[in-house]
C-alpha cells in the first residue's frame, strides 16, 4: 500500500492532465461563432427582372459551393427595358423586392451587404434603339438601389460574353466542379473530372459557352480563367435576338406578307388566336430591317399547329450559307466541336420541364416525337390539361421546343451528344444562371490559386485529440492494472 500511494496519485495527476490538455484543446480550437454575409444581386432581362439574395459564411469565402441562395423575388411586370416610355417607373418597379430583402437580411448586415445590377438583352436592343433612354432607365433603377439600406455597387448593362461566363462559372461552381477539376482532387479515385458547358435561352439573347482544346479562331469568342489553380480555356457566344422571344418576332417577320390580315402559323396550336400590333413587332432592331412598308397595322396569327413547317419556318431565321472560319455555328459565328457535358437553363429548362422531358435522359428522337406531339394538339386541349400555366408561356411551348431542338442542333448536338445536356432549373437550392457568378467575381470570391488549408478540418482535428488522449488513458490503465495484479492477486481481492 505503501508503494501504491505515490502512483495512484501520479496516475490522477496524469489523467486530470490528460483530460485538461484535450478540454483546452477542444476550447481553444472551437470553431468561431458563424459570421454570416449576405449579397444582392438583381438580375434585369428582357422579359422581367428577379432580385437574388445570396449568404455565406464569412470564415469560408474561398471554399467552393458555400454560397447559397436564399431567396428569388420576382418583380412585378415585365424588364426594366419595358419603361423606355416611362423610364421613372422602371426604379419603382423594384421596390417591392428591395423591401422584401429588407425584411430577410438582419439589419446588422444591411450596411455591408452589396447589391449589383446587370441588365441583359432587353436594356442592349435598347441601348441599340436610342441610348438615352437606355440611359435614363439606368439612373432610375440606381436612384432607387441608392436609396436602399445596402451597399450599392453599380448597375449596368453586362455584355453578352460576361453573360456566358458568368453563366459557366455559377454552374461549375454549384456543382462543385472547381475543386474536382484541381490537380488535387483529380488525385483522387472516382473524382468526376473536367467542367460543364453552360447554355443559357433567355428572352432576348441565348449564350453557349464551354471549356474547348481547339484552337478559339476569333478572339471575341476566346476567355481565358485561372480558378483554384487551373487554367481554363473557354468558348463563349452570346447570340443577339436569339432568345425565344426575338427568335419569335424574327420567325412571325420572315413570313409577314403585304396585304393579310391573318397569318396561319404552324408554330402555334390549332384553334389559338393572337393579334399582334405590327408597330410593337418591328419596335424591335432584331427585326426592324425586315419591316414591310405595307403591312396592316394589326394581323392577327391563327396556329394550324404542325411540327415539320415549323421548324422549315424556324429554319428561316438561320443563316447558315457563310463562315470565314474551319467550322461556324449560325450568321458566321465561329463555334469549336463540342466538349464535355452541357447544363442547359432558363428556358431551355422552363420548356423541357413543361414537356416532362428533365427528370431523366431522353434520347433525342423521343424529345422530337414529345415536341411534335404537343404541336399537334388543339389549343383547347392544351389549355385543358394546363390551363393553370400563364397563356403566353402555354401558347409557346410548341415554337420554343422547335426552336430549342434547332438551336442545338446548329450548335452540334445529335442522337449521341444529346446524352451529354442536362437540363437545370436549380443546382442544390441555386438557381442556374449568371447572377451568382457575376457576385463571386465582384466580390473576389473565386481565387485565382488553391487557397492554403489545414491538413484536418475542426472535426477531424478534435476527435484525433479525443482518441489519443482515450487510448493514453487505455494504456496507463492497462500499464497500472498489470502493475497492481500479482498484490491484488497476493491480498486475494482479485
Ligand atoms: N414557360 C415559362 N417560361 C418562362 C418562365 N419564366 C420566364 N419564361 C420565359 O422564358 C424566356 C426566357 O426567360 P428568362 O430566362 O427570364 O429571360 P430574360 O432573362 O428575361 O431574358 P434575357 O435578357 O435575354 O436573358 C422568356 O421568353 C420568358 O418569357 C416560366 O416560369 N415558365
Ligand atoms: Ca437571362
Amino acid at each position: 500500500m505503501e508503494q501504491e500511494g505515490p502512483l495512484f496519485i501520479l496516475g490522477v495527476f496524469f489523467v486530470l492532465g490528460i483530460v485538461a490538455l484535450t478540454v483546452v484543446a477542444v476550447l481553444q480550437n472551437k470553431p468561431l461563432p458563424e459570421n454570416l454575409k449576405y449579397g444582392i444581386v438583381l438580375d434585369a432581362g428582357s422579359s422581367h427582372t428577379s432580385v437574388y439574395i445570396y449568404r455565406w459564411p464569412a470564415e469560408k469565402e474561398n471554399d467552393t459551393g458555400v454560397v447559397q441562395q436564399v431567396e428569388e423575388c420576382k418583380v412585378e411586370g415585365n424588364g426594366i427595358s419595358s419603361y423606355h416610355e416611362k423610364p421613372v417607373e422602371a426604379g419603382l418597379s423594384l421596390q417591392a423586392c428591395m423591401n422584401k430583402a429588407r425584411d430577410i437580411i438582419p439589419v446588422s448586415k444591411h450596411k455591408e451587404t452589396p447589391v449589383y445590377l446587370g441588365a441583359t438583352a432587353g436594356m442592349r436592343l435598347l441601348r441599340l434603339t436610342n441610348s438615352r433612354v437606355a440611359d435614363e432607365v439606368l439612373a432610375s433603377v440606381e436612384n432607387t438601389l441608392r436609396s436602399s439600406p445596402f451597399d450599392f455597387q453599380g448597375a449596368r448593362i453586362i455584355t453578352g460574353q460576361e453573360e456566358g461566363a458568368y453563366g459557366w462559372i455559377t454552374i461549375n461552381y454549384l456543382l462543385g466542379n472547381f475543386i474536382h477539376s484541381s490537380p488535387w482532387f483529380n488525385i483522387m479515385p472516382n473524382s468526376k473530372e473536367g467542367t460543364s458547358g453552360a447554355l443559357d435561352l433567355g428572352g432576348a439573347s441565348t449564350q453557349i459557352t464551354f471549356v474547348s482544346d481547339e484552337n478559339i479562331e476569333s478572339q471575341d469568342n476566346s476567355l481565358r480563367f485561372r480558378l483554384y489553380g487551373k487554367s481554363y480555356n473557354v468558348y463563349t457566344h452570346s447570340f443577339l435576338c436569339y432568345g425565344k422571344d426575338q427568335a419569335l418576332r424574327l420567325q412571325l417577320a420572315n413570313t409577314m406578307t403585304g396585304q393579310n390580315i391573318t397569318l396561319l402559323d404552324p408554330c402555334f396550336n390549332s384553334g389559338y388566336m393572337r393579334n399582334v400590333s405590327t408597330a410593337d413587332l418591328y419596335s424591335s432592331p432584331c427585326v426592324s430591317g425586315l419591316r414591310i412598308l405595307t403591312a396592316p397595322q394589326t394581323i392577327q396569327i391563327q396556329g394550324t399547329g404542325n411540327y415539320q413547317l415549323c421548324k422549315n419556318k424556324v429554319q428561316t431565321i438561320f443563316n447558315v450559307s457563310h463562315c470565314s472560319y474551319s467550322r461556324c455555328s449560325f450568321n458566321g459565328i465561329f463555334q469549336p466541336g463540342l466538349q464535355g457535358e452541357f447544363g442547359a437553363f432558363s428556358a431551355f429548362y422552363f420548356v423541357m420541364d413543361f414537356l416532362k422531358l428533365t427528370k431523366e435522359k431522353v434520347s433525342l428522337d423521343s424529345v422530337k416525337d414529345t415536341v411534335e406531339r404537343h404541336c399537334s394538339k388543339p389549343w383547347a386541349e392544351v389549355k385543358r390539361e394546363s390551363g393553370r400555366i400563364k397563356e403566353k408561356y402555354l401558347s409557346e411551348y410548341c415554337f420554343s421546343g422547335v426552336y430549342i431542338l434547332s438551336l442545338l442542333d446548329l450548335y452540334g448536338f445529335n442522337s449521341s451528344s444529346w446524352e451529354d445536356i442536362t437540363f437545370l432549373g436549380k443546382i442544390h437550392g441555386s438557381d442556374a444562371g449568371w447572377t451568382l457568378g457575376y457576385m463571386l467575381n465582384l466580390t473576389n470570391m473565386i481565387p485565382a490559386e488553391l487557397p492554403p488549408s489545414p491538413p484536418l478540418s475542426h472535426g477531424g482535428y478534435v476527435g484525433l485529440m479525443v482518441f489519443f488522449s482515450v487510448f493514453l488513458l487505455f494504456i496507463l490503465l492497462t500499464c497500472w492494472l498489470t502493475f497492481r495484479k500479482p498484490k491484488c492477486l497476493q491480498k486475494g481481492i482479485i
